[in-house]
């Protein structure tokens, strides 16, 4: 059976991931007037026949990272219901499984991580680079087609967190000084039930920052639980979000709201990996958001050592196994958000443990 016609009938990630079969890209209309574009293997394009014009550009994606799964088995859903014809999106999609090779293999990545990648267009490399290089025109193209006259542009780009959390889901909204922090955005946030969200403090090489960056869009990376195997995913816990995620799709109209339910935390500076020689001062089984007082020793890199700062901070994403040169933690502390009239996030104050 042809990839197209595997995913025809619904399974769009078995297809993204049979490399038995020749990639080649196609169209095809269904029946209820939706057009879908394979455009790369695992980059399924999805266009509504009557587009409003405010419609929405919606980037879904999961697999940057080929270990984070529940995720990419959101995607397959996303993409099965939508072609066998259960959801009707009433706005433009990209659908994204991105490393069908590391999910293969059941590996973060091959080579290289492919969520540093999205800064500018990559030396080819390797297949990372080569895949983020054509997610970028993908992401390209396909905000340059928005037929809106203000297109409100989205990408969430999905994941799954290595260790343990003191939440079990949360967002990163990536730094830029494009409008990306809007009240419809938190709205979801809201929405979705995830626990956190981060406010990053300087541009990044990801994947969403891309999107927020070079084409203004509300985006969000996106931690759904702890990595694990396909078909082993517990889906009760991210029941709000994949609900949030179809209503979003479908425009089922959310209310705009915010709530203190939300930790929210501000990125106070990330900590860079710069010897071979770099360790932290605890286990690999610490949970992300781990407090540390004033004064705490966190890592040693070569000579340098790191300590809480004032009024102490928490560590999020710890990894002393990252290439020299990359980020091994990101440190944050609580912050409120300040909302204008629109419930816009206008400032953001620090807020204490
Ligand atoms: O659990 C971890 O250490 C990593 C999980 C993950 O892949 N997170 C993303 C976050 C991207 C961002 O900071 O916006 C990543 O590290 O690429
Ligand atoms: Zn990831």
């Amino acid at each position: 059976m042809t990839l197209i016609e595997q995913i025809k009938q619904g399974r769009f990630l078995e297809a993204t991931c049979d490399f038995s079969q020749p990639f080649v890209a196609e169209e095809w209309t269904l029946d209820s007037g939706l057009h879908c574009q394979l455009l790369y293997r695992g980059v399924l394009q999805i266009t509504p026949r009557d587009l409003s014009c405010d419609a929405k550009d919606i980037v879904l994606s999961s697999g940057i990272h080929g270990d984070e799964t529940s995720p990419i088995e959101l995607i397959q859903h996303v993409a099965s219901s939508i072609v066998l014809g259960h959801i009707q999106p009433t706005h433009r999609l990209l659908l994204i499984i991105a490393h069908p090779e590391a999910v293969n293999y059941q590996q973060r990545f091959m080579t290289e991580n492919m969520n540093r990648l999205f800064q500018v267009r990559n030396p080819e490399r390797n297949n990372e680079c080569r895949i983020a290089n054509a997610l970028q025109l993908a992401i390209n193209s396909f905000y340059g087609a928005s037929i809106a006259i203000k297109p409100e542009r989205w990408h969430l780009d999905l994941h799954c967190a290595i260790r343990p959390s003191q939440h079990d889901t949360f967002a990163i909204s990536p730094y830029t000084d494009k409008q990306t922090r809007s009240n419809k955005l938190f709205s979801f946030i809201h929405h979705a039930k995830l626990n956190a969200v981060l406010l990053s403090n300087t541009p990044s090489p990801t994947f969403a920052w891309y999107s927020a960056e070079y084409h203004g869009a509300q985006a969000l990376t996106i931690e759904l639980g702890r990595v694990g195997k396909i078909g082993h995913n517990d889906f009760t816990l991210l029941a709000p979000f994949r609900d949030a995620m179809l209503q979003l799709i479908t425009d089922v109209a959310l209310p705009i709201i915010w709530t203190s339910e939300v930790e929210v935390y501000q990125v106070s500076r990330t900590i860079t990996k710069q010897q071979p020689e770099f360790y932290f001062t605890f286990n690999d089984d610490v949970a992300n958001f781990t407090f540390f007082a004033e004064g705490d020793e966190f890592a040693v890199d070569g000579r340098q050592t790191y300590s809480a700062s004032v009024g102490g901070e928490a560590v999020v994403f710890p990894n002393r196994h990252v290439m020299l040169g990359q980020r091994a933690a990101l440190m944050v502390k609580k912050a409120n958000l300040i909302f204008d009239e629109q419930v816009r996030v206008c400032d953001i104050t620090n807020a204490s443990y």
